[in-house]
Parts: C-alpha cells; sequence; structure tokens
C-alpha cells in the first residue's frame, strides 16, 4: 500500500517528520485500517445497545468518543436491521473527534457548515437531545441528498438542511450561532488508507486550491459566530497550508479569536505551528503563532484511527465587528423565493404559507384537542379549523387518528411549504432566498386527494410509544428483513398493538385495527405500514430507504 502514495507526498511527508518517525508513519500504511461505528443517543444509550446488539459483546470502545466503537473487519452493521432504525451511524473513528470537541450542549444553536454526507450533524444532534437546532449545510446539491436522508435515518427533529455557500448563510446567521463546525474540504491525505481513491483525488485537489477554499469559508463562518461561541475546525490531511496555516490566517484576520489548547491526549500530538512558513504567519503576534500548538493532530501512527487535524476557536465574549441578527419569532410568515417555489411547484398548486395565515384568519374556529395543542404549542395550529384541502387540518386529522398523547412537537413551528409540512425549530431568522432543502422536521404532505400522508422522516422521529398503533419484531424475525425489503406483509390482528388514548379523540376506546401502523425492531422504528382488512399490511417504506 505504502508503495501506492504518490512521491511528491511522501517526499513532503520525510520533510517534516524527519527520519524515525516518518517511518513509522509510513509503516501505519501496512497496519490494517480499523472501522468505528457510533451509538444514536436519540433513540438509545450505549448501555442498551450492548446489550440489545449481537455486535455488543465484541466492540471495544473508542477513547475519544462518548459512543464510538470499533468494531472488527469482518462485521456488517450496515447490512443489519437496527442499522435501519437508526441506532447507529457508520463513523471512521478518528472522525468522531472534531464534535466531541466542540462542547454542543442541549438548547444550542449549531451550524454544520460543511455536512455531507452528516457523520458530525448526526453525532451534533445527539448531542443536542432534541433541543436547539441543528442547521446543517453543504455547498454540493447531490450530496445534501445523503445528508437529508442520514439526518432522517437517525430521527433527528430539530434539523434545517440548506445547499448554500458560506457567504449566502453568513448574510442571513450573523453572529447567530453558539457553536460551528467547519468540517473543510480538504486534499484527504489522512484517508489515502481507508481508501485509495483518495490517492487520486489527492492530485485533482491540489493543496493550493484547497487552502484558497478553506480560507474563504473559514471567513465566512468566522462571521456566524456569537461572541462567546466556539468553533472547531477539523480536515482529514496532514499539510500544513490546509490546518496550522489556517488557523494563523483567522487569528491574524480576527483578533477576536483565541485557540482553546487541547490536551494532546489519547496519543494525539500537538499543532505544528513551527512547520509554518514567514508568508503564512504575518501579523501575528509570537505569543498568538505559539497558540496555535494547542490545535490536534491525530497520526495513524499513534492512534488506532486515519489522520486528522482538529482546533478548537473561540470569540470573545465581549467583542465589535459582528452583527446578530435579530430574533424571528414568528417564522410562519415566511415563504420560499421563486427557487425554492419552483422545487415544490410540481407538488402543490397552491400557495404554500397561505395555508397557514388563510387558517390564521378563520382562527379559533377548529377544534382544539389536548392533543391538537401539544402538535405545535404556541403556533398557529391549534386555531386551525379542519377542511379537505388544508395541510395543516389534514395533518390535524392524522395526529389525531394516529399519534398517542406521549407525542410532543416541543416548541417546534408547523410550516406548509406547498403541500409538505414541516415541524420547524422555532427562533430561526427567516430563510428567505437560500436553497432550503428541509425546513425542518419534515412530517408528510398532502396527496392529490387532499389527504396527508406520514412521511418516513415522521416515523424514524417517532418513539413508538407516540404512535397508537405498533407492530414490533425482534431482528432476528425473519419480518423484520422482509419489510425492510419491501415487501407485503399478513399480519394477524393480536400482532398488532393498538392503545386506547383518551387523547386522541377516541375517547378510551380502542381506535379500529385499520390505518397507518408504526413498523417497529426492537422497539425502535423502521417506517410505515397501511394495515387494511384481511390482515394484509402494506408496505410504505420509500424505495430509497429499502434493504438491497
Ligand atoms: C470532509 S467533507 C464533510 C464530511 C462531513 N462533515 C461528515 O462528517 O459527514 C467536506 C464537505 O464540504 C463540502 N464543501 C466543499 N466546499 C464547500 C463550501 N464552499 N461550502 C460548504 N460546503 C463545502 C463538500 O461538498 C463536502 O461534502
Amino acid at each position: 500500500m505504502a508503495g501506492f502514495l504518490p512521491l511528491a507526498f511522501t517526499d513532503k511527508m520525510k520533510k517534516l517528520l524527519g527520519g524515525k518517525e516518518y517511518e513509522r508513519f509510513i509503516d501505519s500504511y501496512r497496519a490494517p485500517r480499523v472501522y468505528g461505528l457510533r451509538i444514536n443517543r436519540l433513540k438509545l444509550n450505549t448501555e442498551h445497545w450492548r446489550r440489545l446488539s449481537p455486535l455488543g459483546e465484541a466492540v471495544r470502545p473508542i477513547p475519544w468518543a462518548e459512543d464510538g466503537f470499533y468494531y472488527g473487519e469482518g462485521e456488517r452493521p450496515g447490512k443489519h436491521p437496527h442499522y435501519h432504525a437508526g441506532l447507529y451511524y457508520i463513523q471512521e473513528p478518528s472522525a468522531m473527534a472534531p464534535v466531541e470537541l466542540l462542547d454542543v450542549q442541549p438548547g444550542h444553536r449549531v451550524l454544520d457548515l460543511c455536512a455531507a454526507p452528516g457523520g458530525k450533524s448526526t453525532q451534533i444532534a445527539g448531542k443536542l437531545q432534541g433541543s436547539g437546532v441543528i442547521v446543517s449545510n453543504d455547498n454540493a446539491r447531490e450530496r445534501t441528498k445523503a445528508l437529508a436522508k442520514n439526518i432522517e435515518l437517525a430521527g433527528v427533529r430539530n434539523a434545517v438542511v440548506l445547499n448554500e455557500e458560506p457567504a449566502a448563510l453568513a448574510r442571513v446567521f450573523g453572529g447567530w450561532f453558539d457553536r460551528i463546525l467547519v468540517d473543510a474540504p480538504c486534499s484527504g491525505e489522512g484517508m489515502f488508507r481507508k481508501d485509495e481513491s483518495m490517492i487520486a483525488e489527492w492530485e485533482k485537489h491540489s493543496i493550493e486550491r484547497c487552502s484558497v477554499m478553506q480560507r474563504s469559508i473559514l471567513k465566512d463562518a468566522a462571521q456566524m459566530l456569537a461572541p462567546g461561541g466556539k468553533l472547531v475546525y477539523s480536515t482529514c490531511t496532514f499539510s500544513p497550508e490546509e490546518n496550522e496555516a489556517q488557523i494563523a490566517l483567522l487569528l491574524a484576520e480576527h483578533p477576536e479569536f483565541e485557540v482553546i489548547p487541547l490536551m494532546p491526549q489519547f496519543g494525539w500530538t500537538s499543532g505544528r505551528p513551527d512547520w509554518l512558513a514567514a508568508a503564512e504567519t504575518a501579523g501575528l503576534s509570537a505569543e498568538r503563532l505559539a497558540s496555535i500548538a494547542g490545535t490536534v493532530r491525530l497520526w495513524p501512527q499513534n492512534i488506532e484511527g486515519e489522520g486528522h487535524y482538529a482546533a478548537l476557536l473561540q470569540r470573545k465574549a465581549a467583542c465589535e465587528g459582528y452583527i446578530r441578527v435579530p430574533e424571528a419569532d414568528v417564522v410562519f410568515e415566511q415563504e420560499f423565493r421563486p427557487a425554492q417555489e419552483e422545487k415544490f411547484k410540481h407538488r402543490s398548486g397552491k400557495d404554500n404559507g397561505n395555508a397557514l395565515r388563510a387558517a390564521e384568519k378563520r382562527g379559533g374556529s377548529g377544534k382544539d384537542s389536548k392533543l391538537s395543542k401539544k402538535a405545535g404549542k404556541g403556533s398557529a395550529m391549534s386555531r386551525l379549523s379542519e377542511t379537505a384541502a388544508d395541510p395543516m387540518a389534514a395533518w390535524y386529522a392524522f395526529a389525531e387518528a394516529h399519534l398517542s398523547s406521549a407525542f410532543e412537537a416541543g416548541t417546534s413551528r408547523l410550516q406548509a411549504y406547498g403541500s409538505r409540512i414541516y415541524l420547524q425549530p422555532q427562533g430561526l431568522p427567516p430563510l428567505d432566498g437560500l436553497r432550503v432543502i428541509r425546513a425542518g422536521w419534515f412530517i408528510g404532505e398532502l396527496n392529490g386527494r387532499g389527504v396527508f400522508e406520514p412521511s418516513q422522516p415522521l416515523a424514524m422521529g417517532l418513539r413508538r410509544e407516540e404512535a397508537l398503533r405498533t407492530l414490533n419484531w425482534s431482528a432476528n424475525d425473519p419480518n423484520a428483513v422482509r419489510y425492510l425489503k419491501g415487501e407485503t406483509l399478513f399480519v394477524e390482528p393480536p400482532e398488532l398493538n393498538v392503545i386506547a388514548d383518551e387523547e386522541n379523540g377516541n375517547g378510551v376506546e380502542t381506535p379500529p385495527l385499520k390505518g397507518y401502523v408504526l413498523v417497529c425492531v426492537d422497539g425502535y422504528p423502521l417506517g410505515w405500514g397501511k394495515y387494511a382488512d384481511g390482515g394484509m399490511l402494506k408496505n410504505e417504506l420509500p424505495a430509497g430507504w429499502r434493504l438491497i
């Protein structure tokens, strides 16, 4: 493997590391790669997962990641029903480090600026525990599909997915975020062992080109951090131009930023400001330059994981030069601009947020059950009336018939975009003019007959006890895999678990068997089925979510 490394790369590494360390570095390319997965704590904790999973006994903790484990090469965790229930995410062990350093707490506003395919966004969402908001962005349109899907698979309720250039975000989110992750596009030198195709990419994504991109991304990211907020910059490459040099530039241009020193623990080593050229450190005092040693390098010869770099920065609590956007406490007035309307046009002939405004005007005439209040506290929803063509009213009707009183929408607000309905985290500034991929938790949409169809992300974000009708198979039950393959199944009525819930509009009577059923494995949702006469369970798992 080491023989395949580009000569320009090995020559440079030899110069940087010196004889002995370089040999250890090159030897690491002959060592087998390691595999990691991270438990999704939005669903369960690590102890519970280890008891539940056939892998539970065999895995080993990753020292720097609270919920991370190494698993063996022969295992195929991506094929197990638990993966399809979003119980874990498969992630390279070193890639778990940046979010661990970011100090995300429930309630924070977090930006993951270069987020696709979403490994770190799901990790951040786990730390938020459903409270606060994560804005996940990537400028590559195609890659945002995987990003949105991974966020939905993990059952995240408080994410907004955007497809923007950082400069466009900076115009909307000035000084807005408590935490920002910049997991920058890079030349990928640290991934050569894991993925040989990265070697070919290396030539294309030259270090110089990546450095220019990184500088621009960091400059915009800096604008969006609130005073006192923290930012992690990370790459999976070794070149100092893409690592320490980027931090030096940021510190030179932003006196209000400082490096928070990281402990070189777990086999990590200190950042190397001494590797920078004079031109890269211009304008920095000796003290600020030295502070870059407080960043960390993860070397494959020192740890069980691939090569990474991470820096933790903080914006001073009192600082000038940022514009904090005003809080938007009524967000349902916003509408997408033409680009977004175009995107949703095929789904609805109606102007979207207008369903809400119309409902607002009708105010007070609608139903006002306990459930409807819970499904969008303080929003227009609890004042909606139920009319067939009104997406909000249709959602109401669905919630009444299918969700239990355990369902809580928290402080999120109902938003309709065309026929699609979202629960959006509260307090976001207007997203006007931005390319919005997911405006929040996508819960469902109106079909051509004006009936609400629940979405796959709704199923994945629910807890089992929040649905009135559930089916639960163990992971060993062949029905779980048959369901995941998209098959129609036949289910005897006693297998269905149907809750009689006094707040669901059915009094204390058990609701009818027919209707949407939340299909679960070992207690965790996989998707919807529709129960019909004769015990038929129509499979509602979308094609892109099936096991192939
Ligand atoms: C290292 S990958 C991110 C991996 C991701 N954080 C994860 O953990 O799954 C870098 C990402 O940056 C995106 N990217 C490149 N240039 C960008 C830009 N100017 N703004 C936002 N994202 C960008 C790429 O499309 C790519 O998905």
